[in-house]
Formats: structure tokens, sequence, C-alpha cells
């Protein structure tokens, strides 16, 4: 059936795309004997179901209506026949459940492989796709579009096979019984399947409206709470109210629209049923008095014929859930053939025997390739030497950073550590080799301890040993329960200063050649910062080390300073050349002390 529901952004979903039911089939192989099971269990319980009116007409047209057994053997007969009847009703109930149990199984576990696998992928994703897609997008294909895709299995493949193979054997069966009856009752099919078809394309555009309404909502909220702290500091909790209320409101409307076009369908459905049930009570009971039907074969008729369309009338909700969870499989699909801007080198080069000399050869980039906002940077920065890197705001400092930690790459030049290209080295390697100290802090719900050796299987003696060296053991100190304080969400919370001295303890613990250090611009505590001081300076020696000065103090420790403007490197030498120079360095530090703060601008 070539028909299409339709994804979030309005494009079209083919409901018969093989190419998608083939990678969910590919899901459903590695679980192939619990599926073949509750193939076979829907024989059985279609079998179990089509007995039940046959054995009714038997109990009526052998023993009930027919006078010419005695009372006794009436009676043994029909007993046997409630029996048997008793025993398929137990048989179905019972190889019914057994077969939800299985196929939900089945789902649950192919639902479980794909939130897997999606998972996995977005962690190796470049950074420009999550740039470009918004958190709340990305969620919703993590849980609604997997939730939809396991209604599908749960509620549709679940009683699929037993509605077709029932479809089916009820048709032999009426027609065996009684052709003319069976074709009265035929006329009501195509008027049926209509009608499901009409409702079902109908239904699709409500599908779509409420869908990307969802997404919108999922979007707003992940935005809102992550950023909780800024809306209430700038007085926004009225406006987001009334901003989530318009979003809600239209979630509202639109779901209040499919209600009210299921609302519609069903009595339709229903009084089709009845009008069908009304025809052949009417015309089998002609064919009794004509003699060309028993009144056992009219009741395992119309037992039949409700059976019948029981699941034609079902047939375009699941169509429904197919529709909606065939968009939400290609929405999956999509983002797991999404490919990484970012390549993993094929055969990594060793890192053990290199110095740690930082090299930016005439590298250009731009976020959108268009934009440029690196611009021809070319920098050298020699082992064990410090580097500070000064400019204002979107100058392009943070940007040099990501390149060298090849969350983007370069669209033109190349990043050279030790004469080997950066992209020559296994990503982990890289990251390794370059540690890193950002502005924003992740903190993880643990202690203090298993914040700081992260996965570098470090002991808690040697941890000891590095913090003792840096002074940061100090910052250790002050805790509650020291190393085993538990910090993160419900545990401590630490102060900016503290963030940055967590932060600083990762990545001495990885004893990296080359030391990134991005000054946070807030102010921090002078006890933090006097231990950072310390500990920086402990850090620095033998290292090569590219900071992101604010604080003047960094900066005049530094080797060599590199001034930067609108992508460019604009100035380059140590302080006392650049304030000779009187250039951009020299306004800034002016600027800076005539402010009177002892950070530098940046
Ligand atoms: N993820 C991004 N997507 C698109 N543009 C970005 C992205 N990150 C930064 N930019 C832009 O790139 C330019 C350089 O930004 P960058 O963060 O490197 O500057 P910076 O010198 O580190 O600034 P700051 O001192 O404020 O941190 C800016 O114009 C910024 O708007």
């Amino acid at each position: 059936m070539m028909n299409f529901g339709y994804d979030e952004g309005g494009h079209r979903v083919s409901i018969g795309d093989m190419r998608i039911w083939r990678r969910i089939a590919r899901y459903t192989f590695n679980r192939w004997v619990s599926f073949t099971f509750a193939v076979l269990l829907s024989l059985a319980v279609t079998g179990a179901t089509l007995a039940q009116p046959w054995l009714m007409q038997q109990g009526i047209d052998r023993y009930i209506t027919d006078i010419n057994l005695d009372a006794t053997a009436r009676l043994i007969g029909l007993s046997t026949t409630a029996l048997w009847y008793c025993i398929m009703v137990i048989a179905v109930f019972l190889l019914s459940f057994l077969q939800v149990v299985v196929l939900e199984y089945v789902g649950q576990w192919i639902m479980h492989s794909i939130r897997q696998d999606l998972f996995a992928h977005m962690l190796r994703l470049d950074l420009n796709i999550f740039n470009s897609n918004p958190t709340g997008r990305l969620v919703t294909r993590l849980t609604n579009d997997i939730q939809n895709m396991y209604e599908m299995f749960s509620s549709v493949m679940v009683t699929m096979f037993n509605d077709l193979l029932r479809l089916i054997g009820i048709l032999i069966a009426l027609y065996l019984m009684n052709v003319r009856l069976a074709l009265v009752m035929t006329i009501f099919v195509p008027i049926s399947l209509g009608l499901t078809i009409l409702f079902a394309r109908l239904a699709r555009d409500k599908f779509r409206a409420i869908r990307s309404q969802l997404v919108k909502i999922n979007s707003f909220l992940s935005e809102a709470i992550a950023g909780i702290s800024i809306l209430q500091l700038f007085g926004r909790e009225k406006r987001s109210r009334d901003e989530f209320e318009e979003l809600s409101e239209g979630y509202l409307q639109r779901t209040l629209s499919q209600i009210k076009l299921f609302g519609t369908f069903m009595p339709i459905t229903e009084f089709l049923g009845s009008a069908a049930m009304a025809m052949i009570l009417w015309y089998g009971g002609g064919e009794i008095l004509r003699e060309r039907l028993t009144i056992g074969e009219l009741v395992a008729f119309i037992s039949y014929m409700k059976l019948f369309f029981q699941p034609l009338r079902e047939l375009s909700q699941k169509y429904s859930i197919v529709q909606s969870a065939m968009a939400s499989a290609e929405r999956i699909f999509q983002l797991l053939d999404t490919t990484s801007a970012i390549h993993e080198a094929e055969q990594p080069v060793s890192t053990a025997s290199h110095r740690g000399e930082l090299v930016f050869d005439k590298v250009c980039f731009g976020y959108d390739p268009k934009k440029p906002v690196i611009k021809d940077v070319s920098l050298r920065l020699r082992p064990g030497r410090t580097v500070a890197l000064v400019g204002t705001t979107g100058s392009g400092k943070t940007t040099l950073v990501n390149l060298l930690l090849r969350f983007y790459d370069p669209q033109e030049g190349k990043i050279l550590i030790d004469d080997t290209p950066i992209t020559k080295f296994s990503l982990n390697q890289l990251r390794n080799m370059v540690g890193v100290v950002l502005q924003d802090v992740l903190i993880l719900q643990d202690t203090l301890l298993s914040n700081i050796v992260m996965d570098t299987g470090k002991s808690r003696s040697e941890i000891e040993q590095i913090l003792t060296n840096t002074g940061m053991h100090r910052f250790v100190d002050k805790l509650p329960q020291g190393l085993d304080t538990m910090i993160g969400e419900g545990g401590k919370e630490l102060s900016t200063g503290e963030k940055q001295l967590l932060s600083f303890a990762r990545v001495l613990c990885r004893d990296p050649k080359i030391l990134v250090l991005d000054e946070a611009t807030a102010a921090i505590d002078t006890e933090s910062e006097n231990i950072l001081e310390s500990a920086l300076a402990d850090a620095f020696t033998g290292r090569t080390s590219l900071i992101i000065a604010h604080r003047l103090s960094t900066i005049r420790r530094a080797d060599h300073i590199v001034v930067m403007a609108g992508g460019r490197i604009i100035e380059q030498g140590n302080h006392e050349e650049l304030i000779a120079a009187d250039g951009h360095y020299a306004q800034l530090v002016a600027m800076d002390l005539h402010n009177g703060a002892t950070t530098a601008p940046a």
C-alpha cells in the first residue's frame, strides 16, 4: 500500500518504503527464534478462534435442533461440544497471552538495540551536527521516535499475523458455508475498506501536526530547563510561561481535532457493521425458510462476520500507528546514516615519542564554510613554552582550541604536533595528548576522586601524589570528606573556582604533553586563585602550554603573547615587546589598568 506519512519537517515518508522495512527486519532477525515462535503461535490462535463458531454450529445443528436423536444423546453431544468450546476459548486466551509476551519481548529488545546504536552513533558525531540540531530534536529521536516504533511492534505486529490469517480463514469458511450469503457480506468489505483508507488519509495530517508540535514542545522544554537560571535572572518566567502555554495549547487543539476525527469514524464503522448484520439476518433468515441454510450455520455465519469486521475496523488505527512508526524509523535511520565530518585515522601514528611542538599552518576555518572565523592563522609553539592567546570577544581563540582538539577540522591549512598532522593520531590519543581546562566543567554525580580519575585508571595514591606535588591538595582538604566528597546533583555544589580546580586536576592526572587552558572570565575567589596560580606555575614547566588568557598575571608569565582580532593574528611577541610596540595589545592593557581590574581584557 503506497500511502504517505510525514516526518516533522513535512518530508513525505512512504509506508511501503522497503528500505526502511528491510532495516527494521534486520533488527528483527537478531531475535528470529522468538519471532518465528510468535508466528507459529499466531497460527494456533487463529485455528482456535475459527473453531469456536464452527463448534457453535455443530452444537445447534447436531444436538439442539436435531429432533431425531434421543434426549440423552443430544445432551451428551451438547456437553462435549460445549467442553470443546471452552477448551478453545482457554487455548486462545493462553496462546494469545504467550504470543503477546513473546512479541513484546522481541519489540523491547529491538528498541533496546536501536537505542544503543543511536546513542553510540550520536557520541561519534561531530559538533556541527549538534549545533544544527536542537537538543530537543535529538532527544525526541531517542525517546518518542523509539517509543513510536515500539508501539508498532506491540500493537500492530502482535495482531497483524493473527488478523491477516483470521480474515483469510473466515472468508474461506463463509464461502464454504453459503456462497450467496458470503457474497452479500462481501459487499460491505469494499465500503469498509474505502472508509478506512479515507480515515487514514485524514488522520495522517493530524498525526503530522501533533508530532511537529511535540517536537517544538520538547525543544522548548530542554532549552528552558537547561537555561532556568538565566530565565529567572532576567525575569523571563512570565514570557516563558506564555510561550509554553501557546505551545501546549497548540498541542491540545491538534490532539482534540484528532480525537474528533476518531470520534466520527468509530460510530460510522459501528453503523456499517450493524447494517451488515441486519442484512445477513434478513437474507440469512430467508435462506433458512427456503431450507438452504441451517440455524446453526446462520449463527456461525454471524459469529464469523463479527470476527471479520473487527480487524477491519481496527485497521485504520493500526495504519496510523504504522505510519507514524515509519516516519519515526526514517528519522532514526537518517540520524544513524549521518556521518561525522571528523574521520578517525585509519592507521594511527603512535604518540609515545612526541615532545609536544604545536604548529598551526595557514589554518582557515568557518563553522559555516562561507563565513570564516579563523583566517590564515600560522603559529608555532615550541616544546615546553607557554603561549598566551589574547584578543577581543569573538576573535576566534576558542575556535583555535576546538580545531586543535578536532571537534572540527579546518577547511584549509594543517595543525601539526611534532611535524605530524593531528589527523594522523587517533582521536583518543590526540585528546589524551592535549589536556584542556575549559570554562564549562562537566561534573559527574559522584565523588571528587571519581570526578578527577574519570577514565584514566589512576589509583587513589597516584592522584594524591599529583595533588600534593602541585599544591592542589589544599583545594581537596577544604572539602568536608576530601576526595570522598560527593559532588554534583544532590552532593556538594562547587564554586566557580573549585570547578576550575577540579577541571585542572583532571587534566594534570592525564599528564598531557600539551596543556590548553581557557581561563575563566568570571572572577574566582582569592584562595582558589592562589591554589590555581601555584598549580599552574608547576604545570607549565616542561609542557607546551596554550592559554586563552584573561589574567594579567598569566599573560606576563607567558613566553610569548599572541594577539588575535577578527580571526587573524595581528600581533605577537613578549609583554615588553608588545607594550613597546604600542599597538593593539598595549591599548588593551592600558584600558585594563585604567579600569583598575586585575584581569587583562580578552
Ligand atoms: N558553534 C558555533 N557555530 C557557529 N559560530 C560559532 C560557533 N562558536 C563560535 N562561533 C563564532 O565564531 C567566532 C569566534 O568565536 P570564538 O568562540 O572562537 O571566539 P573567542 O575569541 O573565543 O571569544 P570569547 O573570548 O568570547 O570566548 C564568533 O564570531 C562566534 O560567534
